[in-house]
């Protein structure tokens, strides 16, 4: 997820061969596509390339190592220590971590699974968010010598004093993170000074801690998940983002959140939760199964691989029609699946890395190379633009067409009867 890498641009034709070996033609060896598909020298090398990167990780030379504490939980967990003299306003270059948006519903998944420990809550946003890389071992302390920076849609740390080596790296996740004032918080820096968790006489109730207590008993479920691992984290409020509104016209649109190298320092200053709108979306940076990828190339339904066939054929115009199978050189026809429409829909290429290019949705996202009347397609039940290529054929018979090499909605070549 790294935004600075450079992406090597991936060839077409092998990826299409694969889908169309795997999956077109009612095949549905979807675990057959994936293995074929990580197979190719494009993910082959992206992979390598991680893993010299995480190799760098655990070089001595990154300065710090992931070791293991009871401090936090009286449980062994993870944390962060330095390996070398830092000086103040260092990088920690190697100690990264990513923020994945999650869906509602894998949000949903992960928590019932109770695999949530990496998920956090951005009050910022209102989003939940999968916290990846070994930034997520960074723990937390009331004066922190770390703080958080944002690098491209990476998160990483810059020293804020001298650190030697052996002591532990931290960085401050908001005010109230660990309960209001953290009175529930094990650093260093609460049990040299008697604070947090260690304070002997905890603070009186306060209306704030009173309407928590409120809300814990209204809705126990809530506050439990809110008082266990998953807190609002303020470290995205402390990443400064293009404050630049970008409104999306359709919901399903999936957009790149427009992020500016930035950093602040959280541990100084809290920056305050503003009402923005929300720049990230919930499905701004899914992770895509090849089904999803297909789904958002509309080669396929979300739920379903097969599009459902309506009754009646389109009366779409077919160059020739029941052509045995499509031989045009799969290059050519990406090119229409994949049309470059610069304002409009951008998967985040880090995420869906093989489709490093602008998405054309759905048909009846506007194409600006689209200057025609729609055509209605299928018994008349559904408008759609028009193709560039071929302006009696709507877009999505086009695009079919150019896959199955069969009329919509056919997708099998009809055995000859004998
Ligand atoms: C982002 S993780 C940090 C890595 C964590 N130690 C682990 O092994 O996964 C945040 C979790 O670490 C623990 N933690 C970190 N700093 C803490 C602190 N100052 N007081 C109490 N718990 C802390 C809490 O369990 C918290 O939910």
């Amino acid at each position: 997820m790294n935004s600075t890498a450079v992406i090597p641009e991936p060839e077409p034709e092998p990826a299409v061969t694969i889908l169309r070996q795997y999956l077109v033609h009612g095949r549905t060896n979807l675990s057959g596509c994936v293995d074929a598909f990580m197979r190719l020298p494009y993910f082959t090398n992206f992979l390598e390339e991680r893993e010299n990167s995480e190799k760098a990780r655990f070089m001595p030379t990154a300065g710090f190592e992931v070791s293991s504490t009871k401090r936090y939980t009286g449980e062994i967990e993870a944390c962060i220590i330095a390996n070398k003299s830092w000086q103040a306003g260092e990088y920690l270059k190697y100690c990264t971590g990513s923020v994945c948006g999650l869906t509602k519903d894998v949000d949903q998944m992960l928590r019932s699974e109770g695999r949530d420990f990496s998920v956090m809550l951005s009050q910022r946003y209102k989003n939940a968010f999968l916290f990846l890389g070994p930034a997520r071992f960074m723990n937390h302390d009331c004066n922190a010598n770390c703080a958080f920076v944002q690098q491209g849609t990476e998160v990483t740390f810059r020293t804020l004093r001298a650190i030697e080596p052996g002591e532990e790296l931290t960085v401050k996740y908001g005010d109230h993170y660990f309960g209001v004032n953290n009175t529930e918080c094990r650093c260093f820096t609460c049990e040299r000074s008697g604070k947090g968790y260690y304070a002997k006489n905890k603070e009186p109730q306060t209306e704030e801690n009173n309407k928590i207590e409120e809300k814990k008993q209204t809705n126990p479920t809530k506050m439990h998940q809110r008082l266990r691992k998953r807190k609002n984290v303020n470290y995205s409020d402390s990443i400064v983002y293009n404050t630049k509104k970008r409104r999306t016209s359709s919901p399903s649109l999936i957009k790149t959140p427009e992020l500016s190298q930035g950093e602040s320092d959280s541990a100084d200053s809290e920056i305050s939760i503003s009402k923005e709108e929300n720049l990230l979306p919930n499905n701004s940076c899914m992770p895509g199964s090849v089904k999803t990828i297909m789904s958002i190339i509309n080669i396929c339904h979300p739920n379903n691989n097969t599009p459902k066939l309506s009754p009646v054929d389109s009366p779409c115009k077919y160059p020739e029609s029941e052509a045995e199978y499509n031989t045009q050189p799969v290059d050519t026809y990406l090119e229409h699946i994949l049309p470059q429409t610069p304002n409009h829909l951008i998967v985040p290429s880090d995420i869906i890395p093989f489709f490093n290019t602008t998405i054309y949705l759905r048909p009846e996202d506007e194409n600006p190379h689209t200057h025609h009347e729609p055509l209605k397609c299928c018994n008349q039940a559904e408008e759609y633009a028009r193709s560039t290529d071929n302006a009696e054929m709507c877009v999505r018979c086009n695009r079919h067409y150019k896959i199955y090499g069969l009329p919509w909605p056919r997708r099998r070549v009809k055995e000859k009867k004998k």
